[in-house]
């Protein structure tokens, strides 16, 4: 089963704020990242607006053929913008708001009720949900009975181990996602996912559905140009 690639555009638009006009464009390189083979745009457009802006949720929402993924911390504002533009699928973080970056997975547990509400929220609008979650199994059971379609195995342990032991770092996403493909639940994963790291993860967890990665792959377009980037991790994903 081939995996899909969605491109997170963070980093463009991190670039482009950098002087406040329009250079790189944010819209033109997610065409762009489509025409190269891309099967998705995720985005998450943080309160303090530090990359993605609001703007930019509406103005990728044009042009996106592909799967909108849109990723975000479940407050009013992202409710609203979900409901606006109707994404194929929303990606739910527990981030607070000025967080360096995404760090953790959702205790489903104890914001069990919470998920539960939004997910019901974002299903009846027709959105696809996943939640940010990380590999304990029974943390994923939970999970299950939120009514969430897939889950978002946050990758961030495995790659700061790969070097040292990619077996033992890959065993417990594993375990995860066998158990989460029982449940009946879709299996995505993201953060820090890199063209030395992707190859084993995916061979290592049968069923992935998705990955979306953002940062090592606009460093890599830095020295391989974005379409041979793109091409490369797409074929470490077939
Ligand atoms: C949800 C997730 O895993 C993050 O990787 C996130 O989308 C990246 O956010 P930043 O680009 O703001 O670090
Ligand atoms: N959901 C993860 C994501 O979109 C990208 O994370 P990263 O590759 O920027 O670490």
């Amino acid at each position: 089963m081939a995996t899909k690639l969605s491109v997170n555009v963070n980093k463009i638009a991190t670039l482009r704020n950098a002087r406040g006009g329009d250079v790189p464009n944010v819209v033109q390189v997610a065409k762009d990242c489509e025409t190269f083979g891309a099967d998705g745009i995720t985005i998450h457009p943080r309160p303090d607006e530090r990359h993605i802006t609001t703007q930019d949720v509406y103005d990728l929402k044009k042009v996106v053929t592909t799967e909108y993924n849109i990723e975000g911390y479940p407050d009013e504002r992202f409710l609203q913008l979900c409901k606006e533009t109707l994404p194929e699928q929303a990606t739910l973080v527990p981030d607070p708001p000025h967080v360096l970056t995404s760090n953790a997975g959702w205790d489903t547990i104890k914001q069990q009720d919470f998920l539960k509400e939004v997910i019901a929220k974002l299903k009846s609008w027709g959105i696809r949900t996943s939640i940010f979650i990380e590999t304990d199994v029974e943390l994923i059971e939970h999970a299950a009975t939120t009514g969430v379609d897939r889950i978002e195995l946050y990758t961030g342990p495995y790659a700061e181990e790969y070097a040292a032991n990619k077996i033992e770092a890959v065993a417990p996403y594993v375990k995860a996602a066998q158990r989460a493909h029982d449940l009946g639940l879709g299996i995505n994963a993201g953060h820090d996912l890199s063209l030395e790291n992707l190859k084993f993860f995916k061979q290592s967890l049968v069923q992935l559905d998705e990955v979306s990665i953002g940062h090592a792959l606009i460093s890599d377009a830095l020295y391989y140009g974005l379409e041979n980037t793109v091409h490369m991790y797409k074929r470490l994903l077939d």
